[in-house]
C-alpha cells in the first residue's frame, strides 16, 4: 500500500514566516510559525533583516518537521516543497559574498516618494509611464522603484549593480537562492506573479522588458530568471529537509487566489492580512484597469501553461492597522480585544479613521494622504476608534469591488475571503453590511500556504490536481464555511459610505513636497540629487 502524501509550504508573510503540512483534503495537520523584527528607522520607512526572512524559513522548516515526526508522518511522506511569499519587498545581495548589501525594503515603504516623482517627469504619460506593459501605475509600492532608491541612495549597491556582483530579488528569490545552496550553487529565480510585480516584467511576454529596464537604467545581470508557479526550481541544502525539491513558488496573494480556490474566470476572494488585496480572475486576458486597480499575474500552472491574469485591488493597511491600535497607541493587548471593543458599541459614534499610513493604495493611489481620523467628540471613546479602524478595511474593500466591477463589468454576488484578520466575525460582519453582500469565510483560512502547496502538487502531477480542471480541486478546502449576511439596508449603507468618502478627502494631500527626508546614514539625500534624467 502507498503511503499517504502531505504537502508543505511556508509562508514568508509581512509579519511573520509560518510553515504548514497539509494533507489531501487541506486541512492543515502540522503548523509552525514564527514572527520576525519589523524596523522602522524614520517616518514612512519599514526595513526587514534578510537574515531573519531566511533564518526564520530554516526555523519553521525545522520546526514543522518535528511536529510532524511527533505525529507518526515520515519525513518521506512530504514530496516537495512550496514557497509564498509578502510580495514586492525588495532585497539585495551580493553575488561573489552572499551578504546582504541593504536591509529589505518591505512593500508598505514609502521613501522612494521622490524617486516616483523623478521618474514620471521622465515621461509623458507621468505616472503611467510603463502601464501599458506592466499593468501598474508608477508607486512607492512596487520593488523598480523601491531598487532604483537603493541605486540612486545606497553607494555599495550602485557599485555592486555596476560591476554585476549584485543580485536582486523579492523575497521568494532570495529564500530560494539560499535555501538551494547560496553562493554554492544556489539558484537565482523568481516566479512569473512575484516578478509581475516589479515594474520590469511584460504582462503580454511574462519576460523582462527591455525598455522598462532602461527606463528604470537596471541592468538585467542583476535580476533572477523568471519561472512559472509550478515546477522544480531546486532542493533543499540542509536542514531537517534536506534534499526535498521544491516545486511551487507563487506571491501571497496569487497563492491566496489558488488556495481558495478562484481558477475560474470569473472568481475572486480577498486576503485580509497585514494588508488586504483582492483578486479578480480574468483569464487568459490582460484587463487593463480605467478604475485604480492593478493589471497582474494570476497563476502560470507549469512552464508550457498559459499564464492567467488578474485584476487587484490593493490596501496598504488592514490588520497592520490593529497592531499599530496595539503596539504604537498601546490602545489594546491583542487583535481580538479591538474585535471585543468594537463589538461593544452600536456603531463608530460618527468617527471615522483613514489609516493611510503608506499613502492611499487602490483605488485612489495617492502617496499624499496621510493617517485621518475625524468625526471625534467628547463622546467618542477606545471602543469607536476600534470599530473605526476595522471598518476602514470594509470601506477600501467596498471601493475596490466597485472598481472591478466597472473594470469586469461583473457584478460579484459573495466575496470569498481568508487571512489573520478574518478571524474578527465582526470584522466580516461589518464587511457584509459596508458592501451589501454576502461574506464567504472558510474554516481553513491559510489560503496562501495552501495555494503554493497546491503549486508544488500540481508540478509533481499529485493527487490528479489541475489548475485548469476545477473539478479536479471539489475536495479540497470544503471543511465548512460561515457566511456573514448584510444585517442593514441600503440607506445606511449609502450615509455611512458618504462619511467614509469625506473622511478619504480629509487624508488627501497632507504629505506634500515640504515636508523633510530623512538622511540615509553614509549615503547621500535623494532631494538633493541633480541626476533626474542620467539613468
Ligand atoms: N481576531 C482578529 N481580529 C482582527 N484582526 C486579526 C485577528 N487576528 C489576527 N488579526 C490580524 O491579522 C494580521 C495577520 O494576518 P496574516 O494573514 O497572518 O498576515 P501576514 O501574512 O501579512 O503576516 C495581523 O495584522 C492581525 O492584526
Ligand atoms: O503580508 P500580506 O499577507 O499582507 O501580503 C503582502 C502583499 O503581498 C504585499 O503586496
Amino acid at each position: 500500500m502507498s503511503k499517504t502524501q502531505y504537502l508543505l509550504s511556508v509562508d514568508i508573510g509581512t509579519t511573520s514566516t509560518r510553515a504548514i503540512v497539509f494533507n489531501e483534503a487541506a486541512d492543515a495537520v502540522a503548523t509552525h510559525q514564527v514572527e520576525y523584527d519589523q524596523i522602522y528607522p524614520h517616518p514612512g520607512w519599514h526595513e526587514q533583516r534578510l537574515e531573519d526572512l531566511i533564518g526564520t524559513v530554516y526555523t519553521c522548516l525545522d520546526g514543522v518537521a518535528a511536529t510532524i515526526v511527533s505525529k507518526g508522518i515520515k519525513l518521506d511522506q512530504i514530496p516537495a516543497l512550496g514557497i509564498t511569499n509578502q510580495r514586492e519587498t525588495t532585497c539585495v545581495w551580493s553575488k561573489s559574498t552572499g551578504k546582504p548589501l541593504y536591509n529589505a525594503i518591505a512593500w508598505p515603504d514609502t521613501r522612494n516618494t521622490v524617486t516616483v516623482k523623478q521618474l514620471a517627469f521622465k515621461s509623458d504619460l507621468g505616472v503611467d509611464a510603463v502601464k501599458d506593459k506592466t499593468g501598474l501605475p508608477l508607486s512607492t509600492y512596487f520593488s523598480g522603484t523601491k531598487l532604483r532608491w537603493l541605486l540612486d541612495n545606497v553607494p555599495e549597491v550602485k557599485a555592486a549593480h555596476d560591476s554585476g556582483d549584485l543580485l536582486f530579488g523579492t523575497v521568494e528569490t532570495w529564500v530560494l537562492w539560499n535555501l538551494t545552496g547560496g553562493i554554492n550553487g544556489g539558484v537565482h529565480l523568481t516566479d512569473v506573479t512575484n516578478a509581475s510585480r516589479t515594474m520590469l516584467m511584460n504582462l503580454y511576454t511574462t519576460q523582462w522588458d527591455k525598455d522598462c529596464l532602461e527606463f528604470f537604467g537596471i541592468n538585467a545581470t542583476a535580476l533572477p530568471k523568471i519561472v512559472s508557479n509550478a515546477e522544480v526550481y531546486g532542493k533543499i541544502h540542509r536542514g531537517a529537509f534536506a534534499g526535498l525539491p521544491i516545486a511551487g513558488m507563487i506571491g501571497d496573494q496569487q497563492a491566496a487566489l489558488v488556495g481558495n480556490k478562484c481558477i475560474e474566470i470569473g472568481s475572486a476572494k480577498n486576503t485580509y492580512g497585514t494588508g488586504a488585496f483582492m483578486l479578480f480572475n480574468t483569464g487568459e486576458e490582460v484587463v487593463p484597469s480605467n478604475y485604480g486597480l492593478l493589471t497582474t499575474v494570476g497563476f502560470q500552472a507549469g512552464p508550457n501553461a498559459k499564464p492567467i491574469y488578474a485584476l487587484e485591488g490593493s490596501i496598504a493597511v488592514a490588520g497592520s492597522s490593529l497592531k499599530w491600535l496595539r503596539d504604537q497607541l498601546e490602545l489594546v493587548k491583542s487583535a481580538p480585544e479591538v474585535d471585543k471593543l468594537a463589538a461593544s458599541v452600536k456603531d463608530t459614534g460618527g468617527v471615522y479613521f483613514v489609516p493611510a499610513f503608506s499613502g492611499l493604495f487602490a483605488p485612489y493611489w495617492d502617496d499624499t494622504a496621510a493617517g485621518t481620523i475625524v468625526g471625534m467628540s467628547a463622546y467618542t471613546n477606545k471602543a469607536h476608534i476600534c470599530r473605526a479602524t476595522i471598518e476602514a478595511t470594509c470601506f477600501q474593500t467596498r471601493a475596490i469591488l466597485e472598481a472591478m466591477a466597472k473594470d469586469s463589468r461583473k457584478q460579484l454576488s459573495v466575496l470569498r475571503v481568508d487571512g489573520g484578520m478574518t478571524n474578527s466575525d465582526i470584522g466580516m460582519q461589518l464587511q457584509a453590511d459596508i458592501l451589501g453582500m454576502e461574506v464567504e469565510r472558510p474554516v481553513m483560512r491559510e489560503s496562501t500556504a495552501l495555494g503554493s502547496a497546491v503549486c508544488s502538487a500540481v508540478a509533481l502531477g499529485l493527487f490528479g490536481w489541475d489548475l485548469s480542471k476545477p473539478e479536479t480541486l471539489k475536495n479540497v478546502n470544503v471543511a465548512g464555511k460561515t457566511v456573514f449576511t448584510p444585517q442593514n439596508n441600503e440607506a445606511d449603507r449609502a450615509w455611512r459610505v458618504r462619511g467614509w468618502e469625506k473622511a478619504v478627502q480629509r487624508s488627501r494631500g497632507w504629505k506634500d513636497d515640504t515636508l523633510p527626508t530623512p538622511r540615509v546614514e553614509g549615503a547621500f539625500d535623494a532631494d538633493e540629487k541633480v541626476v533626474w534624467n542620467s539613468y
